[in-house]
């Protein structure tokens, strides 16, 4: 018996820190959507208690810190299941790149497993059970965009914004997600985005308001450390994106962009200095 599921990479319309909690962990305002640019899963039942993970790339564990691996081992403890999986993982989502990959690999685990081994697990359990695995997983477990509080686990759905095509463009630099909250002074940030007004924007299926709302916090972090990523999101503006954010905690910068007509000059714009561009609807 075999499952498949889709893994499909988010994008943050805006990220704010409010202030550093005592168990390490930052309060975060986040909002996030889900762009057409996927891992794919291939899920086949083994008769042995074992979990194995293969992958095409040969750049990501395929041990227990493949969060795929951790998934298929919550979710067989939490629910005594003593058969075993094979994961086939199709990697597509650039790795460490703040666009959650390794999250929704984890987070699409926990549907197919679910469906593998009949268990019934309901979508808030599997949130629960996502938690555990790391910030963005219980939002990659339902996608669609919403509205995430606490240390990102908390969801509150929204509309989806208004379609349009997102040209992604990631630089070959690695980012720590942990280094780059740990940089962060969350006491000093100059400018706080809007929770409140990006969903005013959202709701209103207003565009033009949803690219002038964009902001993300920890970009002044991450720039910092590589000012390159900044010259990529000032090349992506300069070529016609209406809208241009780094996602998460980077180095992924994206470009919102209305027109079709202008999302291949800007993918040809961006290919003659970065490798990694991809030109892909939101997934509404
Ligand atoms: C920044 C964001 C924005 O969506 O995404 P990415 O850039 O990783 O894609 C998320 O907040 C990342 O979520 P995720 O990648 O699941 O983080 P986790 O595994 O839970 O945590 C990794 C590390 O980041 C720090 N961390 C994470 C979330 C948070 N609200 N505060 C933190 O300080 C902690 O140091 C933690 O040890
Ligand atoms: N299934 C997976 N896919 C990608 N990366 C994974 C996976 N499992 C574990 N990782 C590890 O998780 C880290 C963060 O990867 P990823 O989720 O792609 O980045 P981000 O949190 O920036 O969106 C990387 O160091 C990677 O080695």
């Amino acid at each position: 018996m075999k499952i498949y599921e889709k893994a499909p990479a988010k994008i943050n319309l805006m990220l704010d820190v409010l202030h550093k909690r005592p168990d390490g962990y930052h309060e975060v305002e986040m909002i996030m959507t889900m762009v057409d640019l996927a891992d794919r899963l291939e899920m086949s039942a083994l008769p042995r208690d074992t979990i194995i993970i293969s992958s095409q790339a040969g750049y990501i564990p395929l041990d227990e810190k493949n969060l795929a691996f951790q998934a298929a081992r919550l979710i067989k403890d939490r629910y005594h299941v003593r058969s075993g999986v094979h994961i086939h993982l199709d990697k597509k989502i650039p790795v460490a790149a703040g666009l959650a990959g390794g999250s929704s690999d984890a987070a699409a685990t926990l549907r197919g497993l679910n469906r593998l081994w009949e268990l019934g697990i309901s979508d808030g359990e599997l949130k629960e059970l996502g938690a555990e695995l790391g910030s963005d997983v219980p939002f990659c477990v339902t996608g669609g965009t919403a509205l995430a509080i606490g240390r990102g686990e908390k969801l509150i759905p929204l509309a989806n914004p208004p379609q349009c095509w997102v040209v992604l463009a990631k630089l070959p630099i690695n980012v720590s997600t942990a280094e780059v909250y740990g940089k962060l002074r969350s006491d000093r940030i100059a400018h706080h985005p809007s929770a409140i007004r990006m969903q005013e924007a959202i709701e209103k299926g207003d565009f033009a308001m949803v690219c002038g709302e964009l902001g993300n916090v920890l970009e002044e972090v991450t720039l910092h450390m590589h000012p390159e990523v900044a010259h990529l999101k000032d090349t992506m503006l300069r070529l016609g994106a209406d809208g241009v954010l780094m996602s998460g905690s980077g180095p992924t910068v994206f470009g919102l962009v209305s027109r079709e007509s202008k999302v291949s000059r800007i993918y040809n714009g961006l290919r003659g200095f970065c490798k990694e561009v991809y030109a892909v609807r939101l997934l509404t």
